[in-house]
């Protein structure tokens, strides 16, 4: 296994000792969160926790979790006791980029309902500001979405619409991605409200304030970081 990979997957079996029988646990999109959830499905699958239910943030995690035999049920307006994710980019206070996997809408909705936010990461992601390594995806309505890129360009340096191969990418709430070019200096309070506020914006990768820890593993060990 790679160096990354492995580093990943330390952090994410950290955060899933703080899984109890009975939660309901938010599951995390993208490659460190797929270690949580097969961490999640082993301790299911061995009995050691049970009458848990997971809220899955992407079709990918939702189908994970089934194929592990954890129970998935859709967001409601209940609380989670939890929800373990993955993320782009880590400031010092735990603000966060996410979204680059293309999850962020559904990552936001159900994270903002859970009453801790565990983030796990490979050192990578730690960064002084954000924006210094990761563009910021914001998630755009397809219809109109030139003229909704026009006006993102009054707000950040520069951007692309998210396109792998011939088609734009499309999340799985059939909307396009935006990943904007932050400035060099900016407030992430601010600017995030600035896009919000933009016609055709759905939801950014702006996650402030929303995270209690984060488990990020170095070759060195696992460091846990609070704010
Ligand atoms: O949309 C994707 C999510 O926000 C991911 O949590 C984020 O992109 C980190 O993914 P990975 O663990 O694959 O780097």
């Amino acid at each position: 296994m790679a160096d990354l990979e492995r580093l990943k997957e330390e952090a994410a079996r950290r955060a899933v000792t703080l899984v109890r029988s009975g939660m309901r646990v938010g599951l995390g999109t993208g490659s460190t969160a797929k270690y949580a959830i097969l961490a999640i499905g082993e301790r299911v699958a061995s009995g050691d926790l049970r009458d848990i239910v997971g809220v899955a943030t992407s079709d990918a995690s939702e189908a994970l979790a089934r194929q592990l035999g954890i129970p998935v049920e859709p967001l409601d307006p209940r609380p989670l006791d939890l929800a373990i994710d993955g993320a782009d980019e880590i400031d010092p206070g735990l603000n966060l980029i996410k979204g680059l996997g293309g999850a962020l809408l559904r990552e936001k909705l159900t994270e903002v309902q859970a009453r801790r936010l565990v983030i796990i990461a490979d050192h990578t992601k730690v960064v002084t500001r954000l924006g210094e390594k990761a563009p910021l995806p914001v998630e755009i309505a397809r219809f109109g979405f030139l003229s909704t890129i026009e006006r993102l360009r009054g707000l950040v340096p520069g951007g692309r619409l998210r396109q792998p191969g011939a088609q734009p990418y499309v999340t799985d709430n059939g909307n396009y991605i935006y990943d904007a070019q932050l400035p060099q200096s900016f407030d992430p309070a601010t600017l995030e409200r600035q896009l919000k506020g933009t016609l055709g914006v759905v939801e950014t990768g702006f996650f402030l304030g929303m995270a209690e820890l984060a488990f990020v593993a170095a070759p060195e060990g696992v460091r846990e970081l609070g704010r």
